[in-house]
């Protein structure tokens, strides 16, 4: 599969280069390496998993203590690094959930969302987590409709209450909201400031979803000359660039990506756990499949709509209804010949399962064949062509189903005066490089 050869897994972020405070390694290593290699974090990125903090600021989100404690649980064993968890002072059963999500031992740290404020970071410091993502407006909008803080307030707000979350032992992260709408000096300006006094991240937020890829790439590799410390980044997908966004955000040189499951987040939410893992397992294979249990992908993206009341989109990447079902006659062909003709992602790496389609009248004679032979019947290709038209005939008249198709093979071939051979049984067939072919379920 195309899946596995990386396109841009070597690249000069792990071998042996020089790492900052928190073992990144951000810094160039060969000083004749092209530029864009020696930024790119694309195979070392880490994953803050935003479900239980923005996830919650979805429309028809509540989470109650069990559930939240279940999808806790399962982004741990995915694998996630940090989970990030709503402001303990956004209500009491909060903070409990908080406490209670922070006893329970996992391995990926636990972070809680606050406002650039001490009261917020006293009260979250108490919770046991393991530390804190601190964020303020710096956009003029925000500065002046949100919270009415100049920028002199805001760094120096900003350096008490990191200081005050590391003198607790704690992790600290000092996030702008809507970055990409804020004076551009006076946010490197604040970003200099906090890395100076040890803040263990930078946070860039495209609050509202307005930021092009190269936007994206311009700003964080522009931070990345200014700060030593991490740089985590989050986008909204309003405009539609949140996966494009957090890909350039790493190439560029960001070290960690925030994701919800299924992207649910304010409005129309943020980058996608799913949809980031499928652009980062073709760009970096060996990271991505050593990092995350991705055959736990579909039960958690499952769980989470369940928890939300919505259904998973049919297009949603590797678990659409469709992300792995090939129709037009043409592709199918080809895929049985070689599913990397029209796959860019292994279903197998997710637990997933490839379909072909032969139920249409975009269908051909060779995804037909395949369903003959499924069916355990035996017909020579001038016969399967045959039977092909006249699975295209009827399909020409209506929406077909796959027992209308496999009625009309059945038929066809107990008129060809030939001794059935059917065995009953449907089954998968080998293409020919030995992956099993199951026939499309219907829509
Ligand atoms: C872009 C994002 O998603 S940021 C994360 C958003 N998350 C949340 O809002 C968490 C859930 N929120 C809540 O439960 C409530 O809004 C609370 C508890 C945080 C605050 O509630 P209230 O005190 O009733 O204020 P309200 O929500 O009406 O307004 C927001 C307040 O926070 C202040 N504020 C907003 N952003 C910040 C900030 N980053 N740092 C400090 N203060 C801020 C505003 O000035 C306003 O306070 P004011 O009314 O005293 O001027
Ligand atoms: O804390 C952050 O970096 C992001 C906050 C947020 O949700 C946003 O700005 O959209
Ligand atoms: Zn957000």
């Amino acid at each position: 599969m195309c899946g596995t050869d990386g396109v841009n897994g070597a690249n000069g972020t792990t071998n042996g280069a020089p790492k900052n405070n928190n073992g990144n390694a951000n810094f160039r290593s060969n000083p004749y390496q092209p530029v864009g290699d020696f930024l790119s974090n694309v195979d070392s990125f880490k994953i803050i998993e935003s479900t239980l903090r923005e996830g919650e600021q979805f429309a028809n989100a509540y989470f109650d203590t069990e559930t939240k404690i279940k999808i806790a649980k399962a982004l741990d064993a995915f694998g996630v690094d940090y989970i990030e968890l709503t402001s303990p002072a956004a209500s009491e059963q909060s903070r409990k959930d908080c406490e209670a999500i922070c006893k329970l031992g996992l391995k990926a740290k636990i972070l809680t969302h606050v406002r650039c404020d001490m009261r917020d970071a006293m009260l979250a410091v108490e919770t046991g987590v393991d530390g804190l993502d601190v964020v303020i407006g710096t956009s003029s909008f925000l500065r002046e409709h949100s919270h009415g803080k100049s920028m002199a307030y805001i760094e120096q707000t900003a350096i008490e209450v990191i200081e005050y979350v590391k003198s607790k032992g704690l992790e600290v992260r000092f996030s702008s909201e809507d970055s990409f709408r804020s004076d551009l000096v006076d946010l490197l300006s604040l970003y200099r400031a906090v890395d100076k006094v040890g803040v263990n991240r930078v946070g860039i937020a495209d609050t509202v979803g307005c930021a092009s890829p190269r936007q994206v790439y311009d700003l964080v590799r522009t931070l990345r000359g200014v700060v030593s410390c991490d740089i985590e980044t989050h986008f909204h997908n309003d405009t539609g660039c949140s996966i494009a966004n957090a890909y350039c955000a790493l190439e560029a040189g960001a070290t960690h990506i925030d994701t919800s499951v299924l992207g649910i987040g304010e409005r129309n939410g943020i980058t996608p756990l799913g949809g980031l893992l499928a652009r980062m397992v073709v760009t970096a294979p060996e990271y991505v499949k050593g990092k995350y249990k991705l055959h736990m992908l579909k039960e958690i993206e499952d769980m989470v709509a369940d928890a939300v009341q919505i259904n998973t989109p049919f297009n949603n990447p590797i678990t659409g209804f469709c992300a792995f079902t090939h129709k037009a006659g043409i592709h199918a062909k080809a895929i049985l010949n070689n599913p990397s003709t029209y796959e860019i992602l292994n279903p197998a790496d997710f637990g997933m399962t490839r379909y072909v389609h032969f139920a249409s009248r975009l269908t051909g004679w060779n995804a037909v064949k395949t369903r003959v032979g499924q069916l355990g019947l035996v017909m020579t290709d001038d016969q399967v062509k045959e039977v092909t038209a006249k699975i295209k005939t009827l399909a020409d008249v209506r929406p077909i189903a796959i027992d209308d198709a496999d009625s009309i093979i059945r038929s066809f071939h107990l008129n060809l005066h030939e001794q059935p051979q059917e065995n009953g049984e449907a089954a998968p067939v080998e293409a020919q490089n030995g992956e099993a072919v199951p026939v499309a379920a219907e829509a």
